[in-house]
C-alpha cells in the first residue's frame, strides 16, 4: 500500500492541508509547537484508526470546530482506494471509497504503520502499561483482526468489574465465562507475535551493540501467575478461569479483574537480569530501537513490504552512533516513510533522491527544497 496524497481538515492546529508524499521519505521541518507531531498523528490515525497519543478521540478536533477529518488515496496491488476517517465528539467513523464501513477489513488490507517517537525511549523503564501497548499495536498491525478481538475483550472486562462492583458473586460468574473466552484469544496473539519477534529483537539488538553485547531476553509475565508458554487457546482459557476463581474474593473487595491481559507485562532482560533494573540508558534505548526494528522487519516479512513508517524527532534523541544505525537502517528500506525534525541536518542521510521536504509553519505544510 503506498500513500499517494493526504488530506487533513481541523485535526489539531492543522485547519486544512493537502500533501503528496514522496514514496519513500517526505521529511518534515520546522520550529517545536507547530503541527509536525500533529501531522503523523493524522496519518497514524488515518492508517490504524488509534489515536497515537490522545487520551480521547476528540483531543484531535481543532478547537473551536465540530469535527475533524483525514483521508488519503492508497496505491495497492488490487487498485487505488481512498481512505478516510472522521472524528467527533461522539466518535470515529471510517469509509472507503465514500462508503461506510461495519466490519473494518476492507479499511485495513494492507494497512500497517509503526511509529518511533521519543515517548517510546522510556519504554523499558515505564510501567507494563506502555510495553502492553507496545505489544497490542503490534499485534494490530500484524492481524488487524485484533482491533475487534481487543475490544471484545475491553467490553467483557467493563462487564464484569461492573458485575464485581455490584458485589454479587452469582452475576459476576455469567460475565467470567466472555471474559475468560475474548482474553485467551489475546493470549494467543501475544504469544504468537513474541514468538516471531523474539529472535528479531535479539539480532537487531547485536547489530546495534556491535561484538560482545549481552543477549536480550522477551518473557512474557502473566498475572497471577498465568503461564503463557504452552497450550492452546481452551488450556489458555481455563488456565486464566481459574486464576480468576482464585482471585474471586479479592476481586469482588477491590471492584476490579486483577488478573488478565489488561494486567501482564512484558520482561525485557539483558543475560537473564531486568533491563528495566540492571540496563545502562544506552542499552534501554538500544533494546527500544531493536524492538521497533524487529516489528518492521517482521511486518515487512508478513506483508511481502514495510509497512508505513512515521518518525518523530527520534534523530535528536538518540547518541550519534543508534542515530546512523537507524538512518542507514531506513535508508535501505524500501518503505514510505514521515520524517520530522526542527534540523532537517539530521536527516539528511534518511532523505535519499526521492525525498519530499516540507516546512511546517503554523499548521501549514509549505515546500522546502533540499
Ligand atoms: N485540538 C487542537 N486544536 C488546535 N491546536 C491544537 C490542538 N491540539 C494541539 N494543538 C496545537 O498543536 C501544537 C503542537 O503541535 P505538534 O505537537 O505537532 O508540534 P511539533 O511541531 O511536533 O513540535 P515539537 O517539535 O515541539 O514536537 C501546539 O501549538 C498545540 O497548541
Amino acid at each position: 500500500m503506498r500513500l499517494l496524497s493526504l488530506a487533513i481538515r481541523d485535526f489539531r492546529n492543522i485547519a486544512s492541508a493537502d500533501l503528496a508524499p514522496s514514496p519513500r521519505a517526505t521529511i518534515l521541518i520546522g520550529e517545536n509547537g507547530q503541527g509536525k507531531t500533529n501531522l503523523l498523528e493524522a496519518v497514524y490515525l488515518l492508517a490504524t484508526l488509534k489515536p497515537l497519543r490522545a487520551g480521547r478521540l476528540a483531543e484531535l478536533v481543532r478547537f473551536g470546530e465540530a469535527k475533524a477529518v483525514v483521508s488519503g488515496d492508497f496505491a495497492g496491488a488490487g487498485g487505488s482506494r481512498t481512505i478516510a476517517v472522521e472524528v467527533d465528539s461522539t466518535g470515529r467513523r471510517a469509509t472507503v471509497d465514500g462508503k461506510a464501513q461495519d466490519r473494518l477489513d476492507s479499511y485495513f488490507e494492507g494497512l500497517a504503520a509503526v511509529c518511533f517517537s521519543p515517548d517510546d525511549l522510556s519504554l523499558v523503564k515505564q510501567g507494563p502499561e506502555g510495553r502492553r501497548r507496545f505489544l497490542d499495536r503490534a499485534a494490530f498491525n500484524r492481524w488487524p483482526a485484533v482491533l475487534g478481538e481487543a475490544r471484545e475483550y475491553l467490553r467483557a472486562l467493563r462487564s464484569r468489574n461492573a458485575a464485581l462492583r455490584g458485589a454479587v458473586p452469582e452475576v459476576e460468574a455469567s460475565f467470567r465465562e466472555p471474559l475468560v473466552r475474548a482474553g485467551a484469544r489475546l493470549l494467543l496473539r501475544r504469544r504468537e507475535l513474541l514468538r516471531e519477534l523474539t529472535p528479531r529483537v535479539a539480532a537487531a539488538f547485536a547489530e546495534i551493540s556491535g561484538p560482545g553485547a549481552p543477549a536480550v531476553s522477551l518473557a512474557y509475565r502473566g498475572a497471577g501467575g498465568l503461564e503463557l508458554s504452552a497450550g492452546d487457546e481452551a488450556e489458555l482459557g481455563a488456565r486464566l478461569g481459574e486464576i480468576l476463581e482464585r482471585r474471586l474474593a479479592r476481586d469482588l473487595e477491590r471492584g476490579y479483574t486483577s488478573a488478565g491481559p489488561h494486567m501482564d507485562d512484558l520482561v525485557l532482560g539483558l543475560n537473564d537480569r531486568g533491563a528495566r533494573l540492571y540496563a545502562s540508558q544506552g542499552q534501554q534505548r538500544a533494546i527500544v530501537l531493536a524492538l521497533k526494528v524487529a516489528e518492521i522487519e517482521n511486518l515487512r516479512h508478513a506483508l511481502g513490504r514495510p509497512p508505513l513508517l512515521l518518525l518523530d524527532d527520534v534523530s535528536s534523541e538518540l547518541d550519534p552512533q543508534k542515530n546512523r544505525y537507524l538512518l542507514e537502517y531506513l535508508a535501505t528500506l524500501p518503505a514510505q516513510a514521515f520524517l520530522t525534525a526542527t534540523d532537517r541536518r539530521l536527516l539528511e542521510p534518511a532523505a535519499g533522491p526521492e525525498a519530499t521536504f516540507y516546512k511546517v509553519e503554523a499548521g501549514r505544510f509549505g515546500p522546502l527544497f533540499p
